[in-house]
């Protein structure tokens, strides 16, 4: 059934990373339930697939992008990446936007620009056609108001950190230890001091700010972003309660996980994921399977090709390995995430913690092993195991002993019932959240009234 239209248009810009388009999307999705039409701006590097998305007007961009720097090998550094494509991306979508804002018919006016908080020109160049812009953040809020003091942060001097001080808490960044410091800075150190600089200004005179978040998980972080960014807040619940992201899947999901789940016992299978962009090396990617195979436990494992460093896919798995592991698990290069997360089957999640993976990993109720890779990360997994305790953290220790011993305290141990016991408990808040009178099923409403009015 058609929803009744508004009358109105919002034009969306993704960053092209999939960890940024399925929230993107799934916004378009709550939006257009309320009423608005919807064209979504893209870049050619990670075009979302059109033909996924029916009821929205696509309109591709240049990136300047060459095709040998986004096709094969291992996942472009994400940083580099999105400078690159904030330089690029800019005149290109200046013309595309002026276009839209000239075709516009006046019985459907565009009322909005909503892109990624990672986007840097976009608020200059939304103002400058008088455009209202608001921005969406894909990271935790605790993350995100963090953004005006990590040059700060950085010069503390507490890096490097000596073995004594890197359990302490970061003063100005509670629950980051100082030992997840260096990993949330990598190797990029003051050279991000002015994009961190940019994007807390544009998003100050954007018109609001949208989290995929809601106060039953950061009720005080939401407050302060308000007090930080000095905008409207709207914390809309984790959005793929709202809608699957299956459907801004950049790659085809093997659907023989879930008949190969099926046979699998009630809450025996661990889930090992880490996300669309972090790369292991190979040694690492050894103990990980060492691990997995200890463990004697049924696991599900995404490898993504090109994230082993230096390999295409499996082959540094010897066969006897590949043997052993073929006895217990199942390897796949793209999973249906949310839908094995929501298996009877599946008992723990190993994941490198991106804000999508987590939320995912709490609206299902599966408890989580942590292994950060970098940037906000580090924060959501000190959340998971410090704060709400619903998982076991790997201290970066990619060691076969440590992620068996992990995957046995959570599948099977005592310790592991604790942990599920509070994740259910989190679960079930979250979810009243998003339902009928909760506090995101409100903010949706309060967003789509402030749309309406500016
Ligand atoms: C590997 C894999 C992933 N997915 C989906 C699940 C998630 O919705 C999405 C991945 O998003 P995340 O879990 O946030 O991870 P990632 O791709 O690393 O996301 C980036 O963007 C996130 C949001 O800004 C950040 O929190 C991360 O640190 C950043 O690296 O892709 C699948 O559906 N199937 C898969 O096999
Ligand atoms: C440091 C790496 C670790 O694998 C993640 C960086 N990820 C990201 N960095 C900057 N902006 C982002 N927007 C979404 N994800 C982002």
């Amino acid at each position: 059934m058609e929803e009744k239209r508004n009358g109105l248009r919002v034009i969306l810009f993704p960053l092209p990373l999939q960890g940024c388009i399925n929230p993107m999307l799934q916004l378009a999705n709550i939006l257009h339930s309320r009423g608005f039409s919807i064209t979504v701006i893209h870049t050619r590097f990670n075009a979302p697939k059109a033909s996924s998305h029916p009821l929205f007007t696509f309109l591709q961009i240049s990136d300047g992008l060459s095709e040998t720097q986004t096709k094969d090998g291992p996942s472009p550094n994400v940083m580099s990446l999105l400078a690159q494509i904030n330089v690029n991306a800019e005149s290109p979508f200046r013309d595309c936007l002026r276009e839209l804002l000239l075709e516009s018919k006046e019985s459907e006016r565009v009322s909005c620009l909503i892109d990624d908080c990672g986007w840097l020109f976009t608020q200059t160049v939304a103002e400058s056609l008088n455009l209202p812009r608001l921005v969406l953040c894909t990271f935790k809020a605790t993350f995100f108001n963090a953004y005006p003091s990590l040059p700060l942060i950085r010069t503390k001097g507490y890096l490097p950190v000596s073995d004594s001080e890197a359990e302490d808490s970061v003063p100005e960044f509670p629950p980051l230890q100082k030992r997840d410091l260096s990993k949330v800075f990598g190797e990029f150190g003051e050279k991000l001091d002015p994009f961190l600089h940019a994007v807390v200004e544009t998003t100050m005179s954007s018109s609001g700010l949208i989290f995929m978040s809601c106060e039953e998980l950061e009720k005080d972080s939401l407050t302060i972003a308000n007090e930080i960014f000095k905008v409207p807040i709207f914390a809309i619940g984790p959005f793929h309660s709202y809608f699957s992201a299956s459907s801004s899947s950049l790659f085809t999901q093997d659907e023989t996980c879930i008949p190969w789940l099926g046979n699998q016992k009630d809450k025996s299978v661990i889930y090992v994921s880490l996300g669309s962009v972090v790369n292991i090396t190979e040694t690492e990617f050894l103990e990980i399977a060492c691990g997995l195979s200890n463990s004697k436990q049924p696991f599900l494992w995404v490898v993504r090709p090109g994230s082993v460093l230096g390999a295409k896919w499996t082959e540094p798995l010897s066969e006897g390995l590949v043997r052993s592991l073929e006895e217990k698990g199942k390897i796949v290069k793209w999973a249906p995430q949310q839908e094995v997360l929501a298996h009877r089957a599946i008992g723990g999640f190993l994941t490198h913690n991106g804000w999508n993976s987590t939320l995912e990993s709490i609206c299902e109720g599966v408890p989580m092993i942590c292994l950060p890779g970098g940037w906000d990360q580090m924060l959501n997994s000190r959340f998971v195991s410090d704060i709400w305790k619903i998982g076991i953290h790997l201290e970066g220790r990619i060691d076969k002993k440590e992620i068996e011993k992990a995957v046995r305290m959570l599948m099977e141990e005592n310790e592991g019932e604790k942990i599920r016991e509070r994740m259910k408990v989190l679960k079930d808040e979250v979810e009243k959240s998003v339902k009928h009178g909760g506090s995101s099923f409100q903010s949706i409403e309060t967003l789509a009234n402030h749309i309406l009015l500016l």
